[in-house]
Order: C-alpha cells, then structure tokens, then sequence
C-alpha cells in the first residue's frame, strides 16, 4: 500500500486535516502538511488514536479547518471580520497601478499563520523612513513584538498602529532579501514580495482598494503615496487593518484577504517586479506567501538562534530519528527547513550540509539547543517499522497465534566450549548418532546445520544442530538481532576442566536466556576427571542434577561415541521441561539465515533456519537486503525439499545476493514486496554506515578533533610485513618532534595482514592504522568501511613518517594571517529599528561569509574595523556565504552607519602553513 496522505486519511475518517496534523504532533510524529504522506503503520496509529479519542466529523474541527482554506484564499469584497473593528492600525503597503478591483489583491494564499490571529495588527512594525533615496520605503522592522510600529513620513497623520505589524521583517524568512528601490512600497530589504526594480513597481499610493471601513487618519488619501511599509504585504501574516485601508485609491493598504479581511485591497502584486533582491514573480507569489507566513508564524512562536528561527521544543519533545539520519530529515519533523538547522549546527560550533548523514551525538547537541528529545531509533525498531510499512508485523503475528495453530517443532541447538574441548567432534559425532534419519547417505552436505533424530521416551523426536559451534556465531547473530538457539551444549574436555572460553561461552549463553546442557566430553582419556568438571562448574551457576541443581550434565566421548544418545535425552529433556517449543506450520515462512556464500554455479546460497510457517519452492523471499524466489531447496541430505517446516534448516538458492548470518528472512506476498523491503534496508544500512563513518578519525580532520576535544591523541596502530620493519617505524614515530600539546600513541604493532581485531581496537580507541607492506584482509576491509577506520598504506617508511609528521605539526599550534575574504558594494541601505540597518549589497570579489569578521570602507579610508557579519540574507533564507556578483543583505549588528557605494571587506584568519 502507498503511504497515504493526511489529508487523505482525515477525509477517511471525516476529520479535518488538522486534526490529523495535531495528533500526529502529539505522537511525535511530526508531519509537515496535510499533503505529507506518512507510513502506513503510523496512518494506522493515528487514526487509531483519533477513533479513540472519539474524534469524528467534528463541526469545530472542520469549521475551523474551513475558515483556515477560507483564509488563505482571496476573498472578494471587504468583509472585516469582527476583529476589524479595531482601530486603525497602520496602512497597508498599497500597490500602485492596480486597478481598484477588489479582485486585485494580492491573494494570500497562505492563509494565516494558525494561533496567529489572523486580523491582528502588524506587530512590531517599525514604520518606515524614507531615506532620500527611497522616498517612499517601507517599514523595516519585522518581528512581532518588536518595536513599535512609527508611522512612517510619508503618512503623516496617520495612526500610531495600536499594535505590531505582520510582515516587513529584514529577518523573517518570509521575506525575500530584496534591495528596495526608491519609491516603492514595503521598503524590506528581505521581503519575498518585493522586487526591487522600481522602475516596474507600482507605486503604491495609486492602489486604489477598497476599503473596508476607511478610517483613521491618512487613509483614503487618493494618489497619495500609500503608507509604505509592508503592512499590506501578503507575508504579513494578517495585517488587514481597518481603517487603514485607502479609500478609493488610497494610498495605504488595504485589508489583505489572508489577513482576515475579505476585502483584498492589494492591487498591483508586483508580478514581473522579481528583482534582484526580491522576489516579486507573480506566478510563484502564491506559494512564497503561504510559506513566508508560516515563516513568520514561525518567528512570533520561537526565539532565534544564529539569525534563525525554529520552532522549540518543550525539552522533552520527542523526536524519532532513524539511524543515520540527515538535517533534513530533523527539520521535516519540526516543521522547518533544513537550512535553519544547518546555520544552528553551525553556531553550535558544527558544519554539516542539509543532506549529510549525521551521528547520533550531533543530533542530541542540537536537540537539546532546540527543546527536542531526540530518540535515534534501534536497527530492530526501524527493520520492525519497515516491514509494518509492508503490512507486516512479526510479533503481533506471533501474539496472535492460537493454541490450536501452534505445532511442537525441535529445539535448535547451538555447541560451545574452549578450544580443543571437542566441539567439532561432538557434532560429528551427534550426526552419525541420526539412527531415526533414516535417509540413504546421512548426512552428507555441510549446510551450516542439520536436523536429527532420536527415538526420547518411545518418540521419534528431531533436533537441529548449527553446525557452526562456538559462541561467536552465537553471539555474532544476536548482534544481529536474531536469536536462533534454544539450547546450548557446553562442551568442557574432562582432563581440561574450565578454561577461559568456557566461562566466556557460558556467559553468551546465559546472558541470551538460553539453557545449558554440559557434555563433559573425552571421557575416554587418561586423566579424565568429569566430577571435577561438575564442582568446576558450580561456581558458575552451573549445578548438576546430583548436586541438586537443575542443569544435567552428561559424560560423553565424542571420540568413540559414548553418551550420545543420553546427550541428546537430555537436551530433549531440558527443552521439555522449560521451554515452549511451538510454532504455527501454516503461514508464510520466518526465519533467519545462518550460513550463507556464493557458489560458483549456483550464485548466492544460504541456510536459512524456519522458525515459524513453511517455506515452499517458489516462495518470494527477502534476507537482510537479499531478495529473490526459492528457485530450490536442499537439506543437509542433499535431497531437495519441496517446502521446509518450523526449526527445519534448508539450503536456499535463488537470493539476489549473499545474505549475512544472523540476518531474519521472511516470505513476501510478491516479489515486488521482497525487493522494496530489500532496497529499504539497504538505504537504512547505508545511512547508518554513513553516520558512524563520519564519526570516526582520519589524519587529515585530527586537528579538528583535536580542537574538538575529541581525542587527546593521535593513535596509531602499525601493521607491517617484517618486524624489523614494524619497529623501524615505530621507532621513527616515536622520534617525531611535537610539543607538549600532541601525544602520539601506538596501541597496537604486530606482522603480518591488517585483521579485523585491530579494526576493533581502532574503532574503541578512536585510532588510525599503518599498514606498511600489509593489506586488511576482507573481514577488516568490510569493518573499517562500516565503521569508518582510516586505513593508511605505505611501503616507504618515510612516507609514513611525512604524513604522521604533517598531521602532527596541524596539531600544532596553528599560526594564522588575516586575508581577504571578500568584497562586496552597498547598494541599498535598509532601515529597521530593531536590526539597525540592513546593508542591500552586491558581491564583488571573493565570498562573504557569516560570522567573518568585515570592515566598512568609505572612499578608501576603513570607517570600522572589527566588525561581525551578523546576519546575512539571501532572499528569505539565511546563507552561510554569498559568492562574486550575488546579493546579500548584511546586518553588522550595532554598526549602523553605513551608506550607499560603502564597501564591505570581510577578511578571515588563515593557517600559515609551517615553514
Ligand atoms: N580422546 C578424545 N579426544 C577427543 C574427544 N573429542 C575430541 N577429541 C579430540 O580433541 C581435539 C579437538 O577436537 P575438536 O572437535 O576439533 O575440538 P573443538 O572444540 O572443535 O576445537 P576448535 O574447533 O579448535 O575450537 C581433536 O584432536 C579431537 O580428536 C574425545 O571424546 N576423546
């Protein structure tokens, strides 16, 4: 099924839209619009959610919904709603040369902001001054709470505005970073809405609108030159004002449809105004403006950081985040864009672009700035959220399993102990102990386990055997979420007794919950002393049945096949005895892969082990990001099998590709659906190599690491080819001067192939490896992708010696020069009470980037030095850095004298490089 939208699920269970939208908030799900689509087990939660709460075809929820679109589109006719009524706020801006028709205005598409109140006055509008060059500019000052609104000069007698004024805001990202031109309404240097070629615009005491009660002073003050100012602009969030509006022709604007008012005043839109600076299109107005008051709303609802503002959470807003997740994929979820959250990181001391996967630390640091707990979820949870998406859900499936659909199945069984207990042979041993097979052969296939039989307690009752013995496979496929074992052997040699691996592979088992059975194996050699073993063993949690405890150890020689069968009695035994071994036959198969390689003529083959449902020939299947069909089916026999039941290891060909040992495998209904699931995980997978890669240290980003407090120290682990070469190395590492500050540490040297344990120890102890006429091998290759460990080769001691030596001196003090960074002209000067003034400018040489440090330069001579780029603006967005021959707004904060034809140098401090 396709992820069905909001909307689309409001109208299924008759609820408006927003409605949806809050719950999914209140689920911290953060949907942006109704037009998102979400998955389907999260449309599944929702709606759910709302039924529980009773919500249906609610006449508050879909009235408000209504007067929302209504809102948000252009009304005809001045209609003031009962908010009007206020007084007269400011004017609006007016349009010039529009005709008088209501139908002229500006539609205000994006309605109001929600919680916003649609008809409430500009807040904090600033009016405008006019500066002599701009006649006719409007107001600057944008945020709501801001400063009080001043009439502007141009509107003399007009009424103080009772209370803020949407819009006109140089920082609001509803603006559009535009340089306004002279006479020209809503002088913003950031508005969206204004183009800043004047010669086109209209001029705004000609729009004549209708007004819906002209009153106050000023308005309707035909041909006059319009209040500038932004207050009629559509990303105003609502700045109809009554009073405000012109009269016929009037010079201020008119109540704005989106504003509240259906009277849409606002003629001439700008269309074909875009300027350079602004971005007055008609045809994309629409859209700027819905976004622009979202913006704006945004802005009154959260404070700023870095220039930008985002919406806050409470501190304990939870977030959910997959693995690997990018900036994007966090601003969808609070409902901003991606390139606010890159300007926060970066002033969180970070860089990271909109797209790039992030770790899990990054996000905690930003979310905890923002108010949001954010929950990074568990590879189980996002395969678990995956396969819901597909309308499959494993362990409600199991849940619901009846009695009556549950068959007893065998318990699968897993051999560890220390090396050299006797493992290999014990499973030998088992195998040739499969009196009640019955199959011709035996068991001829090594396929990564295999089933056996025994006749317990007058039964013929199977077990399965993996074939892999030991306790890292065990652990490595619970590493991989996959928990095969019901029991575990531990085999302990009798003239051994406990040795390291025994208590090791006693913990696995243990600590996964499984019970163990010992065999106390070469019974039959001199020495042999079993009892021992069992007292051993009792400091372990380990008591015998005879020593009054409940695990039944059982003397073996797998050697001359003594105590086989008893061993097996007693596994059957403890499985009985403690554990529900049952498993519903008549489903689609689940399972997991065991053991998986590619066959020269067979391509990819793996064992997969059912452990619910029957797996058929033919049967769609997905492991892991293997996909594909049972093309056949072989057991440990090497007969082929049509269909393969509960605990039932089976060879399979027909995967796309190699799966790993651990990884689930379920049976789709279509191929399709085995595909997707596949490519999904593979998307997951790469995402969270990606973050875990950026994690991790390399020569060249040491320094910053450094700088960072990441590490104290460079180190190194060093493989090579001959000793002598390994520690000729070493010892010229060690010789490399560095200050105090730097510390270089080798962990780890040793001969011969780079293995995937010095990858490990890379990875916990955050280190580089040398490599000096050695290669990884491929477990160690594969690793130190995944996580990220940079590898270096060399075959030139000196080589190896330059490169530690460069990284080392980075992470020396660094010297720094000033350069020039930057040129850019002063075009426009904008004003805002609040900001100080904006500098409109075009770059003309190098890049002007945020947070460098600027001087103003007046004729040649420097006017202020040491000055900040506080803000820097293009168009509506924020910008880390603007290039040769674009435009910019600049904010330097409390330097404010600044005039046109004034040049900005931005310089920045450079690493000398060390002689
Ligand atoms: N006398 C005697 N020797 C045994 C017995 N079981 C295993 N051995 C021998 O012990 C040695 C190790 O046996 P394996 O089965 O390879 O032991 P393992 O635990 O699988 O060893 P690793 O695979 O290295 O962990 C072999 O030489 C076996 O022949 C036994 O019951 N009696």
């Amino acid at each position: 099924m396709a992820n069905p939208r909001v909307h689309e699920i409001a109208s299924e269970i008759g609820v408006d839209s927003k409605v949806v939208l809050a719950k999914l908030k209140d689920m911290g799900e953060f949907v942006k619009a109704s037009s998102s689509a979400v998955a389907p087990p999260v449309a599944r939660k929702v709606k759910a959610a709302l039924e529980a709460d009773g919500v249906t075809q609610s006449g508050d929820a879909q009235s408000s919904g209504a007067a929302e679109k209504k809102s948000s589109a252009p009304k005809p006719g001045p209609k003031p709603p009962a908010k009007s009524a206020k007084p007269a706020a400011e004017t609006g801006e007016a349009k010039p040369s529009s005709p008088p028709s209501p139908g002229s205005t500006a539609p205000n598409p994006g309605g109001t902001p929600p919680k916003s109140g649609s008809s409430a006055p500009n807040p904090g509008g600033t009016a405008p001054k006019s500066s002599g060059s701009a006649p006719n500019p409007g107001s600057e000052a944008p945020k709501p709470g801001g400063s009080a609104p001043k009439p502007g000069a141009a509107k003399p007698g007009a009424p103080k505005p009772s209370g803020p004024r949407p819009g006109n805001n140089p920082f609001a990202s509803s603006q559009g970073m535009g340089i306004p031109r002279p006479p020209k309404p809503g002088n913003n240097p950031f508005s969206a809405q204004q183009g800043s070629r004047s010669g086109s615009r209209p001029n705004p005491g000609n729009i004549p609108r209708p007004a819906p009660r002209p009153q106050g002073a000023g308005a309707g003050r035909p041909g006059g030159p319009g209040r500038p100012g932004g207050g009629g602009r559509p990303g105003g969030g609502g700045g109809a004002r009554p009073g405000a509006g012109a009269g016929a022709g009037g010079g201020f604007g008119a109540p704005r449809p989106g504003g509240g008012f259906a009277g849409r005043g606002r003629g001439g839109r700008g269309a074909g105004t875009a300027g350079a600076f602004g971005r007055g299109g008609s045809k994309s107005k629409a859209r700027k403006s819905k976004r622009a008051k979202r913006a704006e709303f945004e802005m009154r609802e959260a404070p700023s950081l870095g220039g930008v503002s985002i919406p806050r959470g409470t501190g304990d807003t939870p977030v959910r985040l997959r693995r690997g997740a990018s900036l994007a994929d966090f601003a969808e979820k609070i409902d901003t864009t991606a390139s606010n959250l890159v300007t926060v990181l970066f002033h969180l001391g970070e860089m990271a672009t909109a797209t790039e996967s992030l770790d899990e630390g990054t996000f905690q640091v930003l979310g905890e700035e923002l108010g949001y707990k954010i929950q990074i979820v568990s590879p189980e949870d996002e395969d678990r959220e995956l396969l819901e998406g597909f309308d499959i859900d494993i362990e409600s499936e199991l849940e619901e399993e009846s009695d009556e659909q549950l068959q007893q199945r065998p318990p699968v069984v897993t051999v560890m102990g220390h090396v050299d207990h006797g493992k290999t042979r014990l499973l030998d041993a088992v195998r040739k102990a499969n009196v009640g097979g019955g199959e011709a052969g035996g068991i001829t296939q090594h396929i990564g386990a295999y089933q056996v039989h025994t006749e317990h307690e007058g039964k013929d009752r199977a077990l399965t055997f993996i074939d892999t013995p030991g306790h890292e496979a065990f652990t490595a496929m619970r590493a991989r979420g996959a928990q095969v074992t019901d029991i575990a052997i531990l085999v302990v040699a009798a003239d051994d007794g406990i040795m390291p691996q025994t208590i090791e592979a006693l913990n696995h088992a243990q600590s996964a919950g499984v019970p163990i059975v010992v065999a106390v194996n070469k019974i039959d050699k001199e020495g042999a002393n079993p009892q021992k073993v069992r007292q051993q063993l009792t400091e372990y949690n380990l008591v015998a049945e005879e020593y009054g405890g409940d695990v039944m150890f059982v003397d073996v020689s797998a050697r001359n096949d003594v105590g086989i069968t008893e061993l097996l009695d007693a596994v059957l035994l403890t499985a009985d005895a403690g554990l529900d071994l049952r498993a519903n036959p008549d489903k689609d198969a689940r399972g997991v892969a065991i053991e998986a390689r590619l066959d020269k003529g067979r391509g990819s083959v793996a064992t997969v082990l059912i452990q619910s449902g029957t797996l058929r020939v033919g049967d769609a299947i997905v492991t892991g990001t293997a996909y594909g069909r049972v093309r056949a089916m072989i057991d440990e026999n090497g007969e082929s099998v049509s269909e393969a039941v509960p605990s039932r290891p089976v060879l399979v060909q027909g995967l796309s590709s190699v799966p790993r040992a651990g990884d689930n495998f379920i049976v789709t209904p279509d191929d399709r659906t085995a595909r997707q699931i596949a490519e999904k995980r593979e998307a997951a997978e790469r995402n969270a190599q990606l973050a875990k890669a950026r994690k991790r240290i390399s020569l060249e980003d040491f320094t910053k690491a450094l700088e960072d407090g990441k590490v104290e120290s460079l180190n190194l682990i060093i493989k090579g080819d001959v000793s002598g070469a390994v520690e000729a190395l070493e010892e010229s590492l060690m010789k490399i001067e560095v200050d105090d500050s730097v510390q270089l540490r080798i962990l780890h040297r040793g001969v011969g192939a780079i293995t995937a344990s010095d990858i490990d120890l890379a990875t916990i102890d955050n280190a580089i490896v040398l490599g000096f006429n050695v290669r990884p091998d491929v477990k160690a290759r594969e690793r130190a992708a995944r996580e990220g460990i940079d590898i270096r080769f060399y075959n030139v001691i000196y080589n190896a010696l330059d490169d530690i030596e460069s990284s080392l001196k980075g992470m020396l003090k660094p010297e720094y020069e000033e350069v020039q960074s930057g040129v850019a002209e002063i075009r426009e000067v904008f004003r805002s009470s609040k900001f100080g003034n904006i500098a409109g400018v075009i770059v003309r040489n190098g890049t002007i980037t945020r947070n460098a440090k600027a001087r103003v330069i007046r004729e040649g001579v420097v006017l202020a030095d040491g000055l900040a780029i506080e803000s820097l603006r293009r168009f509506k967005d924020d910008v880390t850095e603007v290039k040769t021959d674009f435009e910019a707004g600049i904010g330097l904060g409390k330097f404010n004298d600044i005039q046109i034809g004034d040049e900005i140098e931005t310089t920045e401090m450079v690493e000398k490089p060390r002689a």
